[in-house]
């Protein structure tokens, strides 16, 4: 975080989206900050890390964290991503709750997520997305009624974060109710997300691309080792840890293939986010139970305690 100077009359505040799984939000972040910060996937539960993505919008700056998926806890790291999520959201200037307009009724996740506003005495916005899958507007606008029949949202937006559509009226909204106060980042900064993490990130989103069922949800990839080369380039090495050795077969695939492809693919976008050379190594290694593992959560910031 750099100081920065404050120009008079500037805004500046925290806003946390919070949704079910797959509701939408790292596609909503993406589309409202207009660059590429955390990971989207079909799959549910990809969202590990606390990502903020930061816009200036007029006079105002607006930082986005982008919650892990609240569910009901099962695992440890369950938990704690539930912690993440709510800190999150406790800490920030506004909340705003992403529901998937496309179901007809309003799933578990989303209703516990009420409850805990309910019972905190929260506000919160609602942001009726992927209204593209909607194709009658009484059909939506009798859902909008329910849900704030439901909870007193203090605002509703219509949105598609894929098409786009509404993305601008919130961004503008969320700008206007920021508190008065000077930009806690300079301009051009996207994420505070360190870049390890995030190259770690894009080669996670790249093995869940490329492998189905359970192998990509029971992996994590650590950026173990960053050189930074006097030519510009960069060697990356990362380790993918799966829990078994039948999923690190699949991983590597025949004659390591498969792997081949993924470490194509996320170096090319590493390159492309990094505008750099990327030399990138990925070594695949079983460790069981990663995931009860409090070290394995560091780098995400999440509690072990929770
Ligand atoms: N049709 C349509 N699909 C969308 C829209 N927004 C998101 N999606 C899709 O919904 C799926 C889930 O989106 P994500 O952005 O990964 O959802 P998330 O809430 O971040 O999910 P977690 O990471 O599991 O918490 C992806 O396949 C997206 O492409 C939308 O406005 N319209």
């Amino acid at each position: 975080m750099t100081d920065t100077a404050a120009p008079a009359g500037t805004r500046c505040g925290y806003v946390a989206l919070v949704g079910a799984p797959n509701a939408g939000k790292s596609t909503l972040m993406n589309a409202l900050i207009g660059g590429k910060v955390s990971i989207v996937s079909p799959k549910v539960q990809t969202t590990r890390t606390r990502v903020t993505g930061i816009i200036a919008e007029g006079d105002s700056q607006i930082i986005f964290v982008d919650t892990p998926g609240i569910f009901v806890p099962k695992r440890r790291l369950d938990r704690a991503m539930v912690r993440a999520a709510w800190d999150g959201a406790k800490d920030a200037d506004r909340i705003v709750l992403l529901v998937d307009a496309s179901q007809a009724r309003l799933d578990e996740d989303s209703e516990r997520i009420i409850a805990e506003l309910e019972k905190s005495g929260q506000t919160a916005m609602l942001a009726l997305n992927k209204i593209d899958l909607v194709k009658h507007r009484e059909v939506l606008l009798a859902r909008a009624q329910a849900l704030n029949e439901r909870f007193p949202f203090t605002r509703i937006f219509m949105i598609s974060a894929a098409t786009g559509d509404g993305i601008a009226d919130l961004r503008a909204h969320l700008a206007g109710e920021m508190p008065e106060g000077p930009w806690l980042y300079p301009e051009d900064e996207m994420t505070d997300m360190p870049l390890r993490l995030l190259a770690a990130e894009v080669t996670r989103e790249k093995l869940f691309l490329n492998y189905h069922q359970e192998v990509p949800y029971g992996l994590t990839v650590e950026t173990e080792k960053w050189e930074d080369f006097k030519d510009g380039s960069v060697k990356i090495d990362q380790t993918i840890y799966v829990q078994r050795d039948n999923h690190k077969a699949i991983v590597l695939g025949k004659g390591g293939q498969a792997i081949r492809r993924v470490r194509e693919q996320s170096q090319s976008e590493l390159e492309a986010m990094m505008e750099r050379k990327v030399h990138l190594f990925l070594f695949v290694k079983v460790r069981e139970s990663w995931d009860e593992d409090p070290e394995r959560f560091k780098p995400w910031g999440l509690e072990w305690n929770a």
